[in-house]
């Protein structure tokens, strides 16, 4: 049963408990700066946490820029509670890698 997607009022609201993510089109969003070397590494530490969670965002790596982006493709890329706590799980990494927020 792939999880329900979320109503636009539960979707602000969940934005709201996470400060630095953005709706971009049908999925959440946010950008750390960091070394190029730190951000392959951050990649990594999500990755794991992607396999452990059974959800994976898309990742994005530039020079000292790593964009993560969210949906959930089993919903047909409409937004649900996985998306939410898998970006939770982002930041506390990117945190404690001292990634900063752009
Ligand atoms: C079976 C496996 O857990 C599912 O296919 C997971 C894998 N990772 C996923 N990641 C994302 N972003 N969306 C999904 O719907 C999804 N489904």
């Amino acid at each position: 049963m792939p999880p329900q997607p979320l109503t636009d009022e539960e979707m602000t609201r969940r934005l709201a408990d996470l400060p630095g993510w953005q709706r971009r089109g049908d999925a959440i969003a946010r950008t750390f700066a960091h070394t190029y070397h730190e951000c392959l590494h951050l990649a990594l530490y999500v990755g794991a946490k992607a396999r452990e969670v059974g959800h994976h965002p898309d990742i994005d790596i530039r020079w000292q820029r790593i964009t993560f982006s969210i949906t959930t493709h089993d919903s047909g890329n409409q937004l649900t509670e996985k998306d939410f706590e898998l970006a939770a799980h982002i930041d506390r990494i990117a945190q404690d890698h001292g990634a900063e927020p752009v």
